[in-house]
């Protein structure tokens, strides 16, 4: 039996470097995995604490990977979960995938992001956390109702765009995506289910104790 051709990375910006590559696990996979990820996990809904209000986010979250990759995020400390099968399944074909496209990427954790629909969101922000190293790799899976992810420059250089985030696509950010770069989910009257695995690799010597 022969293997279905992987299909390469669409690259949409060179530098700083974005690739999205799209039927990253195929049918009927992705759509059993965004069903089992949407059952299986217990999703949270932190709150965010803002001009000394508590705010619950407006989506559900989690997050996940080896038990000493802690993380700091807007002002909070996140434990990992431990790896559910289902994630490690679909980090394992993120890592085959890289591969494939001459890329020996490694990740440690994964933050999941539940959009119950058109309404739930994430503001901008760049993922350029202390943990992250200088220049982070990351490597985000979508599955479920398409969104665009909406990206613009920090110096205002060029317009702002979108990037619409397929079921079943990666998104890879690469170098001096989160330096030059925000993005964000915003509303859009776009129904139904999302689930987003945002791969990062945290460094544990820069994690606070
Ligand atoms: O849901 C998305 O695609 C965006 C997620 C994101 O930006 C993040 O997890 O940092
Ligand atoms: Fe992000």
């Amino acid at each position: 039996m022969t293997s279905p051709p992987t299909l390469p990375g669409e690259p949409l910006l060179d530098s700083p470097s974005l690739t999205l590559f799209t039927g990253l696990l195929g049918e009927p996979t992705a759509t059993r995995l965004l069903n089992e990820l949407d059952q299986a996990l217990a999703w949270q809904r932190p709150t965010l604490r803002l001009y000394g209000r508590e705010h619950p986010i407006p989506r559900r979250q989690l997050w996940m990977g080896d038990l000493d990759a802690r993380y700091r995020y807007s002002g909070r400390d996140f434990l990992p979960e431990p790896w559910h099968p289902a994630v490690s399944t679909l980090h394992a074909a993120v890592i085959g995938r890289l591969a494939d496209a001459g890329l020996a990427a490694r990740f440690n954790s994964v933050l999941l992001n539940r959009y119950a629909g058109g309404e739930e969101r994430m503001g901008w922000h760049s993922d350029d956390e202390p943990e992250l190293g200088p220049d982070p790799l990351i490597a985000a899976v979508s599955l479920g109702s398409e969104r665009p992810l909406r990206f613009r420059w920090k110096d205002r250089s060029h317009a702002a765009f979108n990037v619409w985030l397929h079921h079943d696509s990666l998104l890879l950010m690469g170098a001096g995506v989160q330096g030059q770069l925000q993005h964000a989910l915003l509303p859009r009257r776009l129904p139904g289910l999302r689930i987003s695995l945002t791969f990062r690799r945290v460094h544990l010597a820069a994690s606070p104790v």
